[in-house]
């Protein structure tokens, strides 16, 4: 319960305006009986997190009044409880109601007759208190299903409500443990870090204290150090870390929750005990998530799988090769050169082959040329419609929506994500949830260096040896924005095939970006690079500066007859004087301002949305067909009054694709005027404006850099410190911490298998990390004492934006769940 004063309203619900079938909320109509608060009607507005609510039924709810900006005051209950009717007549009715199938009034009569005013409870407790009523066994059985389901998920929602989950968690958590809910919150309510999406160690430590476990509980210890290990690992996207770097950061999230320290030696032992419970790995003096250190093995095994079972099949006859590529030369009018030519034979050799390149270096124009002729080779036809009951035998994938997309342009054949492809929704907790077995004879991956651990380990799975595989990306590119770095790796360890193409195509006399890009990527800043070009050109400003210059950058180019959609700023940082947070709405005013009064707009806590915004989709949506990082543009607004769900609306045009938002979906969009870097992965733009700032030092990469200057296709305009572009230039971007490169030498060199216990060192390792020195402790003053690994930003920031949309539109709660975001992220 909140610590607020507590007011109740007894009543019988008359109707339900409202509920969401995927969360508990409902907004009820209830007829007051009795109530403490000043209310001068005898109708309110009860809205809160509630089990199944009958209509007509009578109940008590506590809470307080609230004053809804929309709909005016409401009584906000933060709890309920059913008030079962305790009349014989009430109770008689109940039970011949509609939900009892088969109870007539007689029977119902008979039951209150003999056990009384709380038959229902008797009936829970011993369901055989109604066989000496000579009810027969089907009828029993209705009565006791019905009466244990009604009361026991109404027992766990008010449960859960007493321990002040809202009701999207709620609902996540009844749905994940049932009837089981409240034994394990009871038990362990550090289990639901692990298992419910949104529930971090603050929130489960809050209801952990609540019920009195202890500061120094073996489960507290081991949920901090669980959760650490996971935010160490995301944060960075490695896939393991050292036990220092652990154990410090999970003392400091003990200390940060109840502010009394906990032994290092005691932390130290449970990072043993979850060791030996194979709940962690570790090997040498490295520490794994148990899911990533699995998954980095089992990627290194599928694909050796894959080389060795193919390695005794026939590939396609090559005896031909040249004349062959000839026809198709002709046909495509193109002539490949060398590293091309290499590039296509190679991949219709070799079972997995890794072609990189960076822009314009012919990486489509290769796919083309191999497509033609696989399906030469395998007398294929390249004609989708005759393939009605078949599956078509080439498959082509993208980590992206957009980047699939792109690929059906470029090659004219049907391609799809790999969620798709493999059937998944994106909304998986458990990152090793089985997929489809994939069919056919080629597959082809562009835009490699986007796809994490995760998503690669769950495609090699699904490839059937009789399969070959493309792997095409740019390996210099930002690395996936889940843990891993698998396309760099793959080729790091040259133990399959690869080719890297390095003549660039795509130039002409004028064009002068390409040539940034790789120049850029050999750490060199290039002589013109601050001077102005056709097609690009270098304003110099400070942070504070950079908003005025890019208004006048796009109102400029807004003259000029660019649309939305060709101009894109990309920016590294959400917040900050040059940040995507600052610069979104002031683009909306320049690029679609509210014209009058008429305009329809809808206002969120983040600002207003009108028709013809243009807005990024930031969570993947497989059920929509929408994926993270797509851009769409509003094209409808339909006021709550007038929409059939009864919340206000938004209609969203993707590419071919029109979605519906309703106003609890809201969080999953963001203006898409200025988008992070991170997110314009896998897309193009017309004109690229490209704001950096020293400000945004930490972020100033040289993959992110080079990312941003190839999303440009025709003009690129950079804004900001000269010193900021030098920097990232000049930085090289750090290695990822992982162990996939180690993995494929081992099992493809060494024929070495998965261990199942990896708890070698991890003894004198965990030891070691027990260092009293090194060990921040907070004193009682300083709550906010933490390392530094714990404070720093994620590289990543969108999952900050995420995050914070979700806190504005109310899907989560600020206090829970914060993923990667810190306390700073905040400020
Ligand atoms: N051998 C070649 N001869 C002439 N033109 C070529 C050749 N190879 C590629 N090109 C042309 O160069 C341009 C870029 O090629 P392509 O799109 O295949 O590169 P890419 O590596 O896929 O680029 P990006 O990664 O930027 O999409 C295209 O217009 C293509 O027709």
């Amino acid at each position: 319960m909140n610590n607020e004063e507590q007011h109740f309203i007894t009543g019988q619900v008359e109707r339900i305006f409202f509920q969401n079938d995927t969360t508990l909320y409902k907004v009820l109509l209830v007829k007051i009986d009795k109530t403490d608060i000043k209310w001068n009607e005898d109708e309110i507005t009860v809205t809160g997190s509630f089990g199944t609510i009958k209509e007509e039924g009578s109940y008590t709810f506590f809470g307080d009044i609230k004053t809804h900006p929309k709909y005016g005051p409401q009584f906000q209950a933060t709890n309920y409880q059913s008030d079962q009717p305790t009349t014989k007549s009430g109770l008689v009715a109940y039970l011949s109601g509609e939900q009892f199938t088969g109870i007539g009034k007689m029977t119902a009569e008979k039951i209150v007759t003999a056990l009384g005013g709380d038959a229902i409870d008797k009936i829970i407790a011993d369901p055989s208190v109604l066989v000496p009523l000579g009810i027969n066994a089907k009828k029993r059985k209705t009565l006791v299903d019905v009466l244990t389901e009604n009361n026991g998920m109404e027992q766990i929602i008010i449960g859960l409500n007493d321990y002040g989950f809202g009701s999207t968690l709620a609902y996540a958590i009844y749905q994940h443990y049932q009837e089981d809910t409240l034994r394990v919150l009871r038990e362990n309510p550090y289990q639901l870090i692990l298992d419910i999406d949104g529930v971090g160690f603050k929130r489960a430590d809050q209801i952990a204290e609540k019920i009195g476990i202890a500061d120094d509980a073996d489960i507290r210890l081991r949920g901090a150090l669980l959760e650490e290990l996971n935010q160490l690992t995301q944060q960075e996207g490695d896939t393991y870390t050292a036990a220092e770097p652990l154990l410090n950061g999970a003392l400091n999230l003990l200390q940060q929750t109840r502010r009394t320290p906990v032994a290092p030696q005691k932390v130290a032992d449970q990072i043993l005990a979850l060791a030996h419970d194979g709940k962690i790995m570790s090997e040498d003096d490295r520490i794994y998530p148990r899911s990533l250190f699995n998954a980095e093995w089992q990627i290194a095994q599928e694909l050796y799988r894959i080389e060795k079972e193919y390695a005794d099949k026939q590939a396609a006859s090559l005896k031909h090769f040249e004349t062959e590529l000839k026809h198709v030369e002709k046909r495509l009018k193109i002539t490949y050169d060398d590293s091309q030519k290499q590039a296509i034979k190679a991949a219709l050799q070799h079972h997995v082959f890794l072609l990189t390149g960076g822009p314009g270096t012919g990486k489509t124009t290769v796919i083309n040329g191999l497509v033609a002729l696989f399906a030469q080779l395998h007398h294929l036809s390249l004609d989708i419609n005759e393939y009605k009951e078949e599956t078509f035998p080439i498959l082509l994938a993208a980590p992206t929506g957009r980047a699939a997309k792109r690929m059906t342009e470029t090659t004219g054949l049907p391609a799809s994500t790999i969620h798709r492809l493999l059937g998944l929704t994106g909304r998986e907790n458990d990152p090793d949830t089985p997929t489809k077995e994939l069919e056919g004879g080629l597959l082809i991956i562009d835009e490699m260096s986007m796809v994490d651990t995760y998503l690669f380990r769950s495609l090699v799975r699904a490839i059937p040896s009789d399969m070959q595989v493309v792997l095409v990306g740019d390996k210099d590119q930002l690395p996936s924005v889940g843990p891993g770095q698998v396309f760099s790796d793959l080729l790091a360890a040259q133990i399959l095939p690869e080719i890297e193409l390095n003549q660039i195509y795509r130039q002409n006399d004028d064009s002068s970006i390409i040539e940034l890009a790789h120049d850029i990527n050999t750490g060199q800043v290039p002589a013109n690079f601050f001077t102005n070009q056709s097609d690009r050109s270098f304003i110099a400003c400070n942070a504070y500066q950079v908003p005025d210059v890019i208004d006048q950058v796009v109102t400029h180019a807004k003259q000029k007859g660019f649309e939305t959609s060709d101009i894109q700023v990309l920016a590294p940082m959400y917040r900050g004087a040059a940040g995507i947070d600052r610069l979104n709405p002031m683009i909306q005013e320049i690029m679609n301002p509210r014209k009058n009064e008429r305009t329809k707009e809808v206002k969120t806590q983040n600002g207003v949305y009108r028709i013809g915004d243009k807005v990024l989709h930031l969570v993947n949506s497989p059920d929509v067909n929408v994926f993270n990082g797509e851009i769409g543009q509003i094209v409808g607004i339909t006021e709550a009054k007038k929409s059939k769900h009864k919340s206000d609306e938004l209609t969203i045009a993707f590419e071919g694709n029109e979605v519906t938002y309703k106003r609890s979906d809201w969080y999953k969009i963001t203006l898409a005027y200025c988008t992070s870097i991170h997110k314009a992965q896998g897309s193009e733009f017309q004109m690229v404006i490209l704001p950096l700032v020293h400000q945004e030092h930490r972020m100033l990469k040289r993959n992110l850099l080079y990312t941003a200057v190839t999303r440009a296709k025709q003009f690129l305009i950079l804004i900001g410190e000269r010193e900021a572009f030098e920097t990232a230039v000049k930085e090289q971007s750090a290695n990822r911490k992982t162990t996939l490169k180690e993995r494929l030498k081992q099992v493809f060199e060494q024929s070495q298998t998965m261990p199942h216990q990896a708890a070698r060192q991890l003894r004198s390792t965990a030891e070691a990390a027990v260092a009293p020195s090194e060990i921040p402790v907070a004193s009682d003053d300083d709550t906010t004492a933490t390392t530094a690994t714990t404070l720093e930003l994620h590289e990543d920031e969108d999952d900050y934006r995420l995050t914070v949309a979700k806190v504005a539109s109310g899907e989560i709660d600020p206090m829970i769940g914060m993923g990667t975001v810190t306390p700073r992220s905040f400020m």
